[in-house]
């Protein structure tokens, strides 16, 4: 007996499967990660994400037009803050002149549409490279959220169209919303990286900011008492359903492709868009194995991209955003 329903003639050619192919990537799809230094004419190449760069203003303006021009809309903004600048507190993030928010400037200055969203987390600004404020060898949540409400707004009066907090504190989301509604930005949305896992993957970005924790006495090791315990996955049900009943516009899973059940479980509960973040361990590790010649990099990268966005992504957070979009223009 020979079957009579055969899968394969929906394979046949490209022009079929195309046809009945269910996820596109599109630069709709994308937002994308920019690194900013201070200094003059700067662009220099993270050691450990090839290809990536961090910019100083001039020539991330430069950076924000090509990227609008391929068709890709929407920016999320890191700086990379001077030693002397850093504190327990992170103070320096509220600097009205400060890096992030002349950057914030500086984008609108020459790409007014495109959308601003910005880093809200106090790591790149503490002398001990964590999200929050340390005290007694422990991160103060309460204290931090204040902090980062204060960030959020410095943020919005600059002109950012989103802040987006990577901390992880409990109740910042509320926090943040609060402070914002108060001074009348009704209009600033919230991305909150909701389900944010204390991954091994995020080494590259920190070497891209100088970010990682300090080793010294009194100081956590890692990020464990704030970001999410991998082993777990109802927990991003938890902490995503509070961070949509604070306000948050955008909930967001990180990092990507080690994590698409939380993806596909938020995207079936939730009807608030979701981004997801493929993160610089993951670029990093692709980067490596395609330049000893072990892996095709335009291959896996799309294979990776559409996994992301079929697991139930809206919005992907990636540095490989750039390269997809040259690649299917
Ligand atoms: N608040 C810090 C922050 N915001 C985004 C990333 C990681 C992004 C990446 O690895 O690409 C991190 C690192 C961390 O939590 O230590
Ligand atoms: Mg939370």
């Amino acid at each position: 007996m020979f079957p009579i329903r055969r899968n394969r003639r929906l394979r046949t050619n490209e022009a079929i499967r195309s046809l009945v192919r269910e996820t596109y990537i599109t630069p709709n799809d994308f937002l994308v990660p920019l690194f900013v230094v201070e200094g003059k004419g700067v662009k220099e190449e993270i050691a450990s994400m090839p290809n990536y760069y961090r910019y100083s203003l001039e020539l991330l303006k430069d950076e924000v037009k090509t990227l609008w021009s391929l068709g890709l809309k929407s920016v999320l903004l890191f700086v990379k803050v001077e030693d002397v600048l850093k504190d327990n507190k992170g103070t320096e993030a509220w600097n009205p002149n400060g890096l992030m928010q002349r950057a914030i400037k500086a984008v609108k200055d020459v790409c007014p549409d495109m959308l601003v969203m910005t880093d809200v987390a106090l790591d790149p600004y503490s002398s001990y490279g964590h999200d929050g404020i340390v005290e007694g060898g422990k991160i103060i949540n309460d204290a931090t959220v204040e902090a980062l409400a204060e960030m959020s707004l410095s943020h919005a009066e600059a002109g950012a169209n989103f802040v987006a907090p990577s901390d992880m504190m409990d109740g910042r989301i509320l926090g943040i919303r609060e402070a914002l509604d108060q001074s009348n930005f009704i209009d600033t949305g919230i991305m909150s990286y909701s389900a944010k896992y204390a991954s091994a993957f995020y080494g590259p970005f920190r070497d891209a900011l100088d970010s990682a924790p300090v080793d010294m006495v009194d100081v956590p090791k890692d990020k464990k008492t704030y970001q999410m315990d991998f082993a777990n996955r109802d927990e991003a049900i938890k902490e995503t359903e509070m961070d949509i009943n604070e306000g948050a516009d955008i909930v967001m899973v990180k990092p990507g492709l080690c994590y698409l059940d939380i993806v596909r479980d938020i995207k079936n509960t939730f009807d608030v868009p979701l981004a997801v973040y493929q993160v610089s361990g993951e670029y990093a590790m692709l980067k490596a194995a395609a330049e000893k010649g072990w892996l095709d990099h335009d291959a896996v990268m799309m294979e990776q991209v559409t996994s992301i966005k079929r697991a139930g992504a809206d919005i992907i957070a990636s540095y490989f955003a750039k390269d997809v979009v040259k690649l299917i223009s």
